[in-house]
């Protein structure tokens, strides 16, 4: 594990963004598996002002995202997909073909999730796979368990996961109650795992993330088994970490 710790949020979004530039740099055909959530806001941000400094071309990259939410669709501004096209795709040059996002909106579930993970299989996993942290330690929407679920799937929100979303719907009401998600395996086929976490109240999740035992009750616990783990943390979020 390879571990960055930074000023402040917007060192992090700038190191985090600098990592997955090298990445396209290096391989522009890359597959980037990539994250929502308020924390890869300022990453995205970076990437966008790479692009626009011509230092970035990312015509050749290829996405696969984490999750979205059962039942909502692509036009939803609480979409997964309406969320990584406005705050990455519709700044750079990327091919929205090559644009991976589960589709919330087909009912049979089952088939969906099978053909996400049939896909990532054929591309042998992302080449770099970015990660936020939730505050029970979820990855994805892998919600605490009693054990890890290896492959892309349907997931029922946790109540802790419906309330920290809630900010960004009218009222918890209004948050999907399930949502698909990439397994605990699919996400550690990535060749390269880049964690991102900000803040005080990720201080404590991400030290039992980090340093804990590995279990599926911190679903994060298991990137300590990952070959190519890199986090990028900001000082607050580093408090507990000695
Ligand atoms: N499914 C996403 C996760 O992929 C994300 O990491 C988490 C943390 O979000 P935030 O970065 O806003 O704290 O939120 C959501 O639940």
């Amino acid at each position: 594990m390879r571990l960055y710790c930074t000023k402040d949020y917007q060192k992090m979004s700038r190191k985090a963004a600098g990592i997955i530039g090298a990445q396209v740099v290096l391989k522009p055909d890359s597959v980037l598996g990539l994250a929502t959530g308020s924390t890869p806001i300022g990453t995205y941000e970076y990437l966008i002002k790479g692009y626009q400094n011509k230092d970035l071309d990312f015509s050749e990259i290829t996405t696969v995202n984490l999750d979205e939410y059962k039942g909502l669709s692509r036009e939803n501004d609480q979409s997964y997909y309406y969320f990584m096209y406005h705050h990455l795709f519709k700044d750079i040059n990327i091919n929205m073909e090559r644009v991976n996002i589960p589709d919330g909106t087909k009912e049979d579930g089952d088939a969906e999730c099978a053909r996400y993970e049939s896909l990532i299989e054929q591309y042998g996993g992302a080449d770099l796979q970015l990660l936020g942290l939730g505050h029970n330690g979820h990855i994805g929407f892998n919600e605490p368990a009693d054990e890890f679920v290896k492959n892309t799937h349907c997931v029922a929100l946790t109540e802790s996961t419906i309330e920290a979303n809630k900010r960004f719907f009218t009222s918890a009401d209004d948050v999907p109650r399930h949502a698909y998600t990439m397994g605990i395996n699919t996400i550690m086929k990535a060749k390269k795992i880049l964690l991102i976490v900000s803040g005080e109240d990720k201080a404590e999740i991400l030290k039992k993330s980090l340093f804990g035992p590995v279990t599926s009750q911190v679903p994060a616990s298991i990137l300590q088994l990952h070959k190519d783990l890199v986090v990028v943390a900001d000082e607050a979020a580093m408090s507990l970490i000695k």
